[in-house]
């Protein structure tokens, strides 16, 4: 469409003519409401607004819904063949130039009320734009080189990287030694490819080399998305930090505690401002952010603004994943390149002399200054050569359709396909454990019944002390955690709603639980929205328990899982639990089974992944190695052949500016 745009005229059409044709796109439900609603305030704002630039707000507006954050004017084409555009409107769309009008500002953003904006081939609702130059200005921003005294930094990495690397390049040591020269670093990796490992010696690094020269540490601070996330990280970097080998001063002085976004910004209730931002800017010198993949663009943008102009951000992540679920793609955008690396010839001498790496054959022409900041973790210390879940992962990451065949066809001892003859819910109860081949040192993979008869079999007597509730529900939750379905959709025979209600079935049937409708002991349910109130935030999972209340009755609660830092954890308990009313949730859904985008930031032992036949639009290549990289120890995949290579062969696209915006910086 874009090769023809200006070369023909705008085919007629009146105003009213137009938000007709809106209005059947929102009953075909190839527009949202809002989008609609959008393009009339447009309208209505300025009465001289054309047929076309109602449109292109509408389009504009609906494109946030899939997670764009703007409209690319040379994609159209591919938009409409996607998105299923009426014919109507791609006349209109070859129009050139766009319509003049008040409400259109130019790349400069004046005027600077209007709602939309049109930068180089790209149309923004303001609000994205901003956000957009503001987190290309504030990693910009962070792109330059800090002198560092050579000597030392060898002496440390030596240090730090005792063991000569047997594969030649050590991606870690690079990632340490790039990261320790810059204040903004990408450090992207798929499952267990050592991101913490890296990152807490990364730690150890930077403290060591500040306190050869200060008196007082590196205030450092650690964040993930959600809590869930949070908490994963919270576990592997005690762990890390216990093994790392730097003078017990520098160890005590990196931080342990892992806290959520939302909370690090000081979120508040009901409204999108944070407590810090540009005018009262964090209190740190080091920010390091884990699962960076769910990061949307708002909250990148919102994370720039509060960190203090002097601080280092380091984020880490797996860039391979899927977006996140609101509009931008912050990690895919800045990891786009990382495969093949594209150092420059000073970045790759500076290596050489300082780690003693050899990246020459990363070296290109077309080296970028992000690329210099940006380093892939390529091999993964979790899934050994045997695992078919690492292969499995690898070859549906590369597409390679004839590889994903025949690890499915074989029988592994960690991967399990089942093709046929089952929608997932009658796996559920066990977990499908004779599908796998057996594991040397015994441990099978389970299912529900797991937590639920740990949730008989150890609850306290009616007489225990409450510190004895709250631990028996962190084993149950702790438990539960083992095993999780995942669907690619909600509706249908394989959505969420549809495998919720059939797997409770089940359990009752086999009488683990009461009931499976309502409020019953035993039910796992997550939050679909943040509770300020309460500390609980979109995600978060917690199982319905009875338990002792404060007028010591027995009662049904819902006991959620809570971070160290969260302000409902007491000091005196480590078990870490926030126990709530069922009747004080809001929104909440039952969650055997959840989506493959809700289950980003956790991880589970056993994973029973299953794809639909009925919606090819939604499978992808980015959530099918999403799913499966939530398995640690099994997988059972639920998939025709078809829906397979349906999710092998597309990809997920998200139209940004952001790449380009750091291109020439
Ligand atoms: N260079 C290494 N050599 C050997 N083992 C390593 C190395 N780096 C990390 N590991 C081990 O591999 C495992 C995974 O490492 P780590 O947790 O750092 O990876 P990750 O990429 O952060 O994982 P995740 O996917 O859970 O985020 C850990 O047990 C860690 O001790």
């Amino acid at each position: 469409m874009h090769s023809t745009r200006c070369l023909k005229e705008p085919a007629p059409m009146s105003r009213d003519a137009l938000l007709a044709t809106l209005n059947d796109a929102v009953g075909k439900r190839v527009l949202r409401p809002l989008d609609m609603a959008f393009a009339r305030f447009i309208a209505e704002c300025d009465p001289t607004a054309s047929p076309q630039l109602l449109l292109i707000a509408a389009l504009t507006s609906r494109q946030l819904g899939g997670g764009h954050p703007c409209l690319n004017l040379h994609a159209l084409d591919n938009l409409a063949d996607e998105q299923e555009w009426p014919t109507a409107w791609r006349d209109l769309l070859h129009a050139e130039p766009l319509p003049a009008s008040p409400l259109l500002a130019g790349h400069d953003g004046l005027p600077d009320n209007a709602p939309l904006v049109h930068d180089q081939h790209r149309l923004y609702l303001r609000r994205y734009w901003q956000y957009e130059r503001r987190v290309a200005e504030g990693i910009k921003a962070r792109l330059g080189v800090i002198a560092l005294p050579a000597d030392t930094l060898r002496h440390e990495l030596q240090r730090l990287f005792p063991t000569p690397n047997q594969h030649g390049v050590d991606w870690a040591r690079v990632a340490c030694a790039l990261a320790a020269r810059s204040a903004f670093s990408v450090i992207t990796g798929g499952p267990g490819t050592g991101k913490t490992t890296t990152v807490v010696r990364l730690l150890g690094l930077l403290q060591t080399l500040h306190l050869s020269e200060n008196t007082s540490a590196l205030r450092i601070r650690l964040a993930a998305p959600t809590g869930k996330a949070a908490a994963r990280l919270n576990a592997s970097i005690a762990k890390q930090i216990a093994k790392l080998d730097v003078d017990t001063h520098v160890r005590t002085s990196i931080p342990q505690e892992v806290e959520t976004l939302h909370r690090l910004l000081g979120a508040r209730p009901d409204t999108r401002r944070y407590a810090y931002n540009r005018q009262h800017p964090l209190h740190l010198d080091v920010l390091v952010i884990d699962e960076a993949s769910m990061i949307d663009l708002e909250m990148m943008a919102a994370v720039l603004d509060a960190l203090p102009a002097h601080a280092r951000l380091i984020l880490l992540g797996d860039k391979d994943q899927l977006s996140s679920v609101e509009a931008g793609a912050v990690l895919g955008d800045l990891g786009r390149r990382a495969d093949e690396a594209h150092y420059d010839a000073t970045t790759a001498a500076w290596l050489r002399s300082i780690s003693g790496d050899d990246v020459e054959g990363h070296v290109t022409g077309d080296a970028q200054p992000l690329d210099q900041h940006v380093v892939m973790l390529r091999s993964s210390h979790r899934f050994d050569a045997t695992s078919g879940i690492g292969q499995l992962a690898a070859a549906v990451n590369a597409g390679d359709n004839a590889r994903v065949t025949t690890l499915l066809d074989t029988k592994s001892k960690d991967v399990a396909w089942i093709s046929e003859g089952t929608t997932g819910a009658s796996l559920a109860l066990d977990g499908n454990a004779t599908q796998f081949s057996d594991d040397a040192s015994g441990h099978r993979p389970h299912g529900f019944r797991f937590y639920l008869d740990h949730l008989r079999q150890t609850r306290p007597p009616d007489d225990a002390d409450n510190a004895s509730y709250r631990q028996w529900a962190r084993g149950v939750l702790d438990a539960f955690s083992h095993f999780q379905v995942l669907c690619a959709v909600r509706q249908g025979p394989a959505g969420t709603d549809r495998i919720n209600r059939d797997i409770a079935a089940k359990l009752l049937a086999a009488g683990l639980i009461e009931s499976d409708r309502g409020w019953y002991e035993g039910r796992p349910v997550m939050m679909t929205r943040n509770d300020y109130t309460l500390g609980l935030m979109n995600g978060d999972v917690g199982i319905t328990l009875r338990m002792r209340g404060p007028d010591g009755s027995l009662r049904l609660y819902v006991a959620f899982p809570i971070t160290r830092d969260s302000p409902y954890a007491a000091a005196d308990d480590d078990n870490h639990v926030r126990c709530v009313l069922p009747s004080r949730l809001g929104d909440t859904e039952t969650v055997y089974a959840m989506t493959v985008h809700k289950s980003q930031g956790s991880e589970f032992e056993h994973t029973a992944l299953i794809l639909p036949d009925d919606a090819p639009a939604i499978l992808t290549r980015e959530l099918l190695y999403t799913g499966i990289t939530r398995a640690r120890s099994w997988l059972s995949l639920i998939s025709s052949r078809g829906a397979l290579e349906q999710a092998l062969s597309q990809r997920t696209r998200r139209y940004s500016g952001l790449a380009q915006r750091l291109s020439h910086s």
